[in-house]
């Protein structure tokens, strides 16, 4: 069977059936040359694939790192315990608790307590949280937990949501768990950009991988942070956790303030009076982190080293870099707030920002555009699967190969088993798309299917076979003893 380019021609009639003539002139009305008319179909809305490459690329499908890192995602989210770690089966309604860092050796401590990070399913909705348990908590008071729930109400696009907060026994001492959303992949500032990594082999040649931050991602993550604080700040509390080990990058170039109200719910005896004072510390402390992420060094942002750090940086990147640092770090003033940074550090660089989020947006509306049809051309694809070659169906054991199944059968043959001139198989993804979108969008477009003894043909419209498969279809879905949802 040849591969026959039938958008060329107009046909009329339904379910034309003809002898296939071997005479050139009954052939030739179905060559270009010899038949010029084309008839334009008119556009149709389901069609609206973009357009397709005539082979397979890689333009089809989702870029490779994005797929990669997607993949990574969903594969780390179901990573299993590690057995004997003798975690608490349930937790307040969380279950399959997974350390996210090591559960032995030293800590880092929030003042005088120390904290370990799980991620945890929550029975709700079957989810996975991250819970940070502070362990030997103590007793509980009932303003810690109102310090959460401000937090809770917190919904930032650079602040990963706090859900809730509980103490439990479930660990033999009295612990203080924070529950917040699981971003899966994630990994701290530090751990990407401060932390020493083993020297590998690039291009051949051992290198220490120290990965620098790029100074237009430093300015991106200077201003996402700095929004995040702005936020915190306009209801009336402060970050107070803001270092390079506690902002998770959560994706290419995004960055999170991660766990926010901890301290909040550890010291809930602070007088509200002093969260100016915290407030202004964040952008110290937002300061401290530029210097550290610029020279890849956490005791650089030591202020008795400011002098030093800032030189350093003056090697790698601008002036205005140095200028923020210098900002952050000055002296506290009636006029040193988050909103002044903005207007006076920040203002074309928020600019840039929006402009490369809106680039962002097109570029994945773009990836989703090509994955789109997906589901549409699995379902199309599974009934075809579940009508052809059926061995029986009432007890007709041609029922696949006869009436309108041997049209879809035909159908089949036309999309998946094409051969060219040299009888070598036509394996044209562009063409199998192509046929199964104008399928499931039922075009009035008239197609020619050859039987496979090439003795006959028949003219028949992608509406006409959408139907039949329907019909076909629904006939198996009526006798089927179970089926589970519709196609
Ligand atoms: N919301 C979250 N979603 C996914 N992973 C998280 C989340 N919060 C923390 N993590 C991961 O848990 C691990 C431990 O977090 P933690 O904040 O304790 O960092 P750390 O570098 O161990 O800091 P510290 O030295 O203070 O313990 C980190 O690798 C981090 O990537």
């Amino acid at each position: 069977m040849q591969a026959i380019d039938t958008s060329m021609y107009d046909m009329t009639g339904d379910h034309q059936q003809m002898g296939l003539s071997t005479d050139y002139d009954s052939m030739n009305a179905y060559y270009p040359h010899s038949q010029p008319t084309f008839v334009q179909q008119p556009l149709n809305y389901h069609l609206y694939t973009r357009p397709l490459p005539s082979l397979f690329t890689r333009n089809y499908f989702i870029p490779d790192d994005i797929r990669e890192e997607l993949q990574r995602r969903s594969e780390i989210i179901r990573t299993a315990p590690m057995p004997g770690l003798n975690l608490p089966e349930e937790l307040q309604g969380y279950h399959t608790l997974v350390p996210l860092e090591p559960t032995v050796g030293e800590r880092r401590k929030f003042g005088n307590w120390s904290s370990i990070v799980y991620r945890a399913i929550s029975e709700k909705d079957g989810v996975p949280y991250t819970l940070r348990r502070m362990e030997r908590y103590g007793l509980s008071h009932v303003n810690a937990f109102a310090a959460v729930e401000t937090w809770n109400k917190i919904r930032h696009p650079n602040i990963v949501s706090v859900r809730e907060a509980f103490t439990t026994r479930a660990f033999s001492d009295n612990s203080l768990v924070v529950v917040y959303d699981y971003h899966a992949n994630a990994q701290t500032l530090y751990d990407v950009y401060v932390k020493p990594k083993a020297p590998s082999f690039v291009g051949g040649r051992l290198q220490a991988q120290a990965q620098l931050l790029p100074e237009r991602t430093l300015w991106s993550y200077i201003v996402q942070i700095a929004s995040a604080i702005r936020a915190v700040h306009d209801r009336g509390i402060a970050v107070r956790t803001l270092d390079v080990t506690k902002v998770l990058v959560t994706d290419k170039n995004r960055v999170r303030l991660g766990s926010c109200g901890i301290v909040d719910a550890l010291t809930w005896e602070a007088p509200s009076e002093i969260m100016p004072v915290f407030q202004v510390e964040d952008l110290h402390k937002l300061g401290a982190l530029i210097v550290t992420l610029c020279c890849q060094n956490v005791a650089a942002a030591n202020t008795n080293n400011l002098a030093k750090a800032l030189d350093t940086i003056g090697r790698t990147y601008s002036n205005d870099v140095k200028q923020v640092v210098r900002w952050l770090y000055s002296t506290p003033g009636p006029h040193k707030t988050i909103g002044q940074f903005f207007q006076d550090m920040l203002g074309s660089r928020v600019i840039a920002e929006m402009e490369e989020a809106q680039n962002s947006v097109d570029r994945l509306q773009a990836e989703l555009m090509s994955e789109l049809e997906n589901a549409r051309l699995v379902r199309l694809l599974s009934k075809l699967g579940f009508i052809n070659e059926r061995p029986e169906f009432a007890r007709e054991p041609r029922w696949s190969e006869t009436g309108d199944r041997y049209i879809i059968k035909l159908f089949r043959d036309y999309v998946f088993h094409q051969v060219d001139e040299n009888g070598n198989p036509v394996i044209n993804l562009s063409h199998v798309l192509t046929c199964l979108n104008k399928l499931d969008a039922g075009t009035e477009e008239k197609i020619m299917l050859i039987s496979r003894d090439e003795q006959s043909c028949l003219v028949v419209s992608y509406k006409d076979i959408k139907g039949f498969i329907e019909t076909a279809f629904s006939d198996l879905a009526a006798a089927a003893t179970s089926s589970s949802g519709r196609l």
